[in-house]
């Protein structure tokens, strides 16, 4: 039997913030702006520090101005909600990130929701979430399932209508917004979770299978229908039998890529994406509120 073919997320990613580059480069040429993107880290969660630091990088390296906000994890939720207000106020600002996880004594979603929606370059917020739901053209959308959409549609040469999908994990952040993408894509999408009986056979039937269930290695290869397209979303931290430590998916990849007809790894699929997308959806933002027509990305 033939292998899957892996999807190079990291390629893809680059190949995605060079089209961001050339859209930005249309904006400051035919319309002297500079698409800016502000983050806001809280704390020093090693990974975050890292995320927040390729955020910035790719940023400037897109053409675009990056303000980068650090706060200590001592800071109160009110200072936190007091440097959101400005910069919903800052016209330079054209996208707006809070890093999470956020610290214990925070609420997500309170500081999710003092974010002007138009700004909101995670596509985080309820008026978001809302618009993606009805199938609205004007919402930002979450970077993470954009970035699995990008790359299924290029994968299938553009058109998902009527393949059968499953999402497997129904979060907020991926599984929700994935669910309400590929329907909008007219595929036939199930949702499922930790009380989806027998959910080997559900995925069998698919032939997009997205696994976001932060659960590692658990999606197994004889889940998968022959030829069915992997998307793993997981990044899992897990020990080695040496004592170091290494990066899995959700999806068991070495007994998944003998049977898939595509499967993205990890590292290296749909985690550079992220970013990439993030990129894009600050020239969208841009555009929506300088009422102009959004180049070709
Ligand atoms: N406000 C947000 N917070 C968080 C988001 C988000 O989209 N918005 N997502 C994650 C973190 N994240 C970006 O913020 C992110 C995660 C992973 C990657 C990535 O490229 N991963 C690599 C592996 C990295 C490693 O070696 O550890 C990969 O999968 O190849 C990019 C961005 C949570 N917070």
């Amino acid at each position: 039997m033939t292998e899957a073919k892996i999807i190079d997320g990291k390629a893809f990613a680059a190949d995605v913030r060079g089209r961001v580059k050339s859209a930005v480069d249309v904006l400051k040429a035919d319309h002297g702006i500079t698409p800016g993107l502000a983050v806001v880290l809280v704390g020093e969660d090693p990974a975050s520090q890292v995320y927040v630091r390729n955020k910035g990088k790719q940023t400037l390296e897109a053409g675009m101005n990056s303000y980068e906000f650090k706060m200590p994890d001592t800071v109160s939720q009110e200072e936190l909600l007091a440097k959101v207000a400005e910069l919903n106020e800052d016209p330079a600002v054209n996208g707006i990130l809070v890093q999470l996880p956020l610290p214990d004594h925070m609420d997500d979603q309170a500081v999710i929701t003092a974010i002007d929606p138009d700004k909101d370059v995670d596509g985080f917020h309820l008026v978001n979430v809302g618009r993606l739901s009805v199938g609205a053209t004007d919402g930002l959308i979450p970077c993470t399932p954009l970035g699995c959409l990008l790359m299924l549609k290029d994968h299938f040469g553009g058109s998902l209508s009527g393949k059968r999908a499953i999402v497997v994990g129904r979060s907020n952040i991926v599984g929700k917004p994935m669910f309400n993408l590929l329907l909008q894509e007219s595929c036939t999408v199930t949702v499922a979770h930790s009380r989806t009986d027998d959910l080997p056979g559900e995925c069998r039937r698919a032939d997009i299978v997205v696994a976001a269930v932060g659960r590692p290695e658990m999606v197994k290869g004889d889940w998968i229908k022959p030829g069915a397209v992997v998307i793993d979303v997981g990044i899992n931290r897990i020990e080695k039998p040496d004592g170091g430590t290494r990066l899995v998916g959700d999806v068991e990849f070495e007994s998944a890529k003998s049977v898939a007809g595509a499967i993205t790894p990890v590292p290296g699929g749909v985690g550079p994406m992220t970013i990439a997308c993030l990129l894009r959806n600050t020239v969208t933002a841009c555009c929506q509120q300088n009422d102009i027509p959004e180049p070709p990305m």
